[in-house]
């Protein structure tokens, strides 16, 4: 999978996206606050080490301050303990050339104005101050610069001494500020006075002086005064621990002057500017400075605050602290930038984690969504591709109780409804392919599927060199059951005859049901035509067997057509149709028998065409006819009936038999008019008779099946009845035993009828069916007519007449009465009287002849008798 293209890297990206830009938010408002932090740090660390200064400064002056108290305290006590005490003659003091006295003393030396008289108050002092002095001395000198005692008659002594010779013989130190500071005049209540800070040529160093006034009894005596080195306060600022890399400090006095400040003291050198100038540099300072020690004097910048102010071009955070005991404010300030570096230090390093920690973040979402979402998405995406690949049992997994288990969920939900469906599909599937493929009555294959089962034998064969055998039939009377019956049982014959038809062939075999009662076998490897004929007769053999359809047996035979692949033909349609044309020849030709397809079926199949178009214009055209021939008593000679036999006064072909029509007629459905006609001529005929005096003669009339079971039949009859007015009793209905073998409801039932209207009913060709005697008893049958085959070889042949006898023999104990047929000789008509035979028909007696001719013959023959 492409990289941008999984959920997992695009939700990456935005987690990312929205991650950098909380990142670059929080950073900048923790950039914000850090800076905050950082100025307020600094501000408290700066306003923090202002007061430690201030501390440290106080400490350190008010110890000095403490040190030079406690001196001119010892030296005011010497002189008081020693106010009594006389000092040595030799104690006294030598003038310089110049007049002035300068006198080492131990390390300190000793100057005296040369226009001060030498008084023993002056020697006194020095001597009983002396001893002391020696002993502080090692201790001033750790401390201080320089310390001295300055008298109010202008003596001084000071350490170190070198700074004696120095000075010029008018030298007058207590006009000095180092003495006048402390004096009574500028410092009435005697207090410790620290001088502003000085450039002191002889050291080269910033000074301060510390004065304090000497008074011994009360009385004021002078200043005991020392030099500190300023350098100290510049120690004290780098002593302070700091990471302020450019903190600076400064320290001004509270009239306004500056006193001290680092960058000043090393880039201004004071000595440039006369003695004790420096100390107001008012002039000097830079604007900044002026300004800012303004603002603090005014209380617009109170100490202890921390204020933006430019110094020398650089804004600066500066806070300062008062130093009470000296009037002093120490400063201390640092330029902003330092803040902005500080900031960009610190900014740097919020970004670096912010980067570190969505790069963790990341990474952590990453393998997340790819243990959480993403690896189960695929694992779903590879499941449903699976599943996509015909796997429907395929379930997804369910555990959990998040969105993808509930997608999961959600999709095997749609999985059973999916195989629900397929399997709704499928059955409906099936039933579609056993509607489209299946007869549904009998569960044999139908029309289609048969055709495409013959397609692929046909194949086979052409591949393989084998033959194969199609065989049509369709049942007799069919259609006669299922009228007479019902097409419940017409329905329950076809799946007998269905399951007898499966129980003939080999499971190789098809067997379909075209539609009807038509039926088509495919057999498969059928090396001779004989092999096909065998299973004909196994057809026809199973078929003629009585099936039980409710209370009643029936009995439905078959013709079979049988077309051969590839001797016949290799198409499927021809080969189709060749069977069709088979069965036809079959069924025309006897019915109950096979017949295998012959090129010329065609042509005889035209013929049959043609004559059912001709029929029916004979119909219209009136071109049939009856012939009757008579019947007669046997032992008395007299006409006791007639039969009407159809004719066809063909225009071309003359008179046509009823054997080269009737069959044509009956498979066209054609007999059921022309019967119609008959029923209504030969009526008309029998009331002509009757009306002739002729009422004792019976009038025969051939029904066949087809008309028997139209269920009109006997209403249609009856109205011929009633329209002609002929007596019933006079009409005899013959029905071939074949047509009663049938055994239709609808038959029997208007055999029924007919026979209660009081029409006799005789069994024609009666021996050459099947029907049983405890059958018969069940027809209202009134007649049998014995088959004229029986007669045929009367009296010569043994079994004829043997079954003559007893076929006469039978109906005359049942009461039936027999009419013989076809007795054309002398000796049949001789045999037959003598076996109990009542009456006979044949040519022995009468040709059919028409109705004119039979008028006459029958007046002929009632003269005769
Ligand atoms: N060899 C020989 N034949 C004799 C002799 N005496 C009579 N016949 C013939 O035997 C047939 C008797 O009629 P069928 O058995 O009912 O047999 C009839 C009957 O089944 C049928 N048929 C005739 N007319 C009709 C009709 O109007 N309706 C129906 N459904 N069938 C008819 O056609 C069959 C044949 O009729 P036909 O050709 O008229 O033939 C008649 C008749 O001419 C004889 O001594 N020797």
């Amino acid at each position: 999978m492409p990289l941008m293209t999984s959920i997992n890297t695009k939700l990456l990206a935005i987690v990312v996206l929205f991650a950098a830009i909380s990142g670059v938010l929080i950073g900048l408002w923790q950039g914000a606050e850090e800076s905050r932090r950082l100025q307020q740090g600094y501000d408290e660390r700066l306003q923090m080490l202002g007061e430690r200064y201030r501390d440290r400064l106080t400490q350190e002056f008010a110890r000095r301050q403490n040190l030079l108290v406690a001196t001119r305290d010892a030296l005011a006590d010497s002189l008081i303990r020693t106010a009594g005490d006389t000092v040595p003659l030799d104690f006294g003091f030598q003038r310089d050339p110049d007049g002035a006295v300068r006198e080492y003393l131990g390390e300190s030396g000793l100057f005296i104005h040369r226009d001060s008289p030498i008084t023993d108050d002056m020697r006194r002092l020095v001597y009983h101050t002396n001893g002391t002095w020696l002993n502080i001395e090692p201790l001033l000198k750790t401390q201080f610069n320089a310390f001295y005692l300055i008298t109010k008659d202008r003596v001084s002594r000071i350490w170190p001494a070198s700074l004696v010779s120095g000075h010029l013989p008018a030298h007058d130190v207590t006009q000095e500020i180092f003495y006048t500071l402390a004096a009574p005049v500028e410092n009435p209540l005697g207090k410790p006075r620290w001088t502003p800070i000085y450039f002191d040529y002889y050291p080269q160093v910033w000074t301060t002086s510390l004065l304090v006034p000497l008074y011994v009894n009360g009385q004021f005596e002078g200043v005991v005064g020392a030099d500190l080195d300023m350098s100290f306060l510049f120690s004290q600022i780098n002593q302070l621990e700091s990471d302020f890399e450019s903190l600076n400090g400064f320290i001004f006095s509270a009239d306004g002057e500056l006193i001290l400040h680092g960058d000043q003291s090393l880039s201004a050198p004071a000595q440039q500017r006369g003695d004790y100038e420096v100390f107001n540099q008012r002039a000097e300072l830079s604007p900044g400075m002026r300004e800012f020690i303004d603002r603090s004097r005014s209380g617009q910048w109170p100490p202890g605050g921390v204020y933006n102010h430019e110094l020398r071009g650089d804004i600066q955070r500066i806070s300062y602290q008062p130093l009470p005991e000296l009037d002093w404010y120490i400063g201390l300030h640092y330029p902003e930038s330092m803040l902005e570096s500080r900031h960009a230090e610190t900014m740097m390093t919020i970004y670096q984690n912010i980067a570190g920690m969505l790069l963790f973040l990341s990474l952590g979402m990453y393998y997340g969504l790819k243990w959480l979402v993403t690896r189960r998405i695929l694992k779903l995406a590879d499941m449903t591709e699976r599943i996509g690949a015909d796997n429907w049992s395929i379930r997804l997994p369910e555990s959990g109780n998040d969105e993808i288990s509930q997608l999961a969920r959600g999709m095997n939900r749609m999985l059973e409804k999916i195989n629900e469906l397929f399997r709704g599909l499928n059955n409906s599937i099936q039933d579609m392919e056993r509607l489209a493929y299946y007869d549904q009555l009998t569960g044999l294959e139908n029309r289609l599927l048969f055709k495409e089962q013959l397609r692929t034998a046909l194949y086979a064969i052409r591949r393989e060199d084998q033959n194969l055998a199609l065989l049509y039939l369709d049942l007799d009377h069919f259609k006669d059951i299922n009228d007479s019956l019902g097409h419940e049982a017409g329905d329950r014959l076809l799946v007998s005859v269905s399951q007898r038809l499966r129980a003939c062939l080999r499971e190789e075999d098809s067997v379909a049901r075209l539609g009807g009662d038509e039926f088509a076998i495919l057999l498969r490897n059928v090396s001779e035509p004989r092999y096909a004929s065998v299973v004909a007769e196994k057809i026809i053999d199973a078929l003629g067997y009585p099936i039980r359809l409710n209370a009643q047996e029936v009995v439905v035979g078959t013709s079979i057509g049988i077309t051969l692949a590839p001797d016949d033909s290799r198409d499927l349609e021809l080969l189709m149709r060749n069977a069709d044309l088979a069965m036809y020849q079959a069924k025309y030709h006897g019915r109950n028998v096979y017949r295998f397809y012959t090129p010329d079926m065609n042509r005889e199949v035209e013929q049959r065409l043609r004559l059912e178009r001709e029929l029916r214009l004979a119909l219209q055209n009136h071109e049939f006819e009856l012939y009757y021939q008579t019947q007669l008593d046997m032992q008395t000679g007299r006409v006791v009936g007639i039969e009407a036999l159809l004719r066809w006064n063909h225009p071309e072909r003359g008179l046509v038999p009823p054997n080269e029509f009737i069959p044509a007629a009956e498979d066209s459905g054609l007999i059921v008019p022309i019967g119609q006609w008959v029923l209504r001529a030969a009526c008309q005929q029998a009331k002509n008779l009757y009306k002739a005096q002729f009422k004792h003669v019976k009038v025969s009339i051939n029904v066949s099946a087809r008309q028997l079971s139209d269920r009109d039949f006997v209403s249609d009859f009856k109205a011929v009845v009633r329209d002609t007015g002929v007596e019933p009793e006079q009409l005899v209905l013959e029905v071939t035993e074949s047509t009663l073998m049938a055994d239709t409801q609808v038959a029997l039932a208007h055999l029924h009828a007919l026979r209660t209207l009081g029409v006799g009913l005789a069994i024609d060709d009666f021996g050459t069916g099947y029907s049983s005697l405890s059958y018969l008893k069940r027809l209202p049958v009134t007649c049998l007519k014995v088959d004229r085959s029986f007669v045929q070889h009367l009296p010569a042949d043994d079994e004829d007449r043997a079954i003559t006898t007893l076929i006469v023999a039978m109906a005359n104990s049942l009461n039936y009465r027999v009419v013989v047929e076809g007795v054309e000789t002398e000796p049949q008509w001789a045999f037959l009287r003598e076996c109990g035979c009542h009456f006979g028909q044949g040519y022995y007696f009468s040709y059919p002849v028409p109705v004119e001719q039979l008028m006459v013959g029958l007046l002929e023959a009632q003269k005769r008798h």
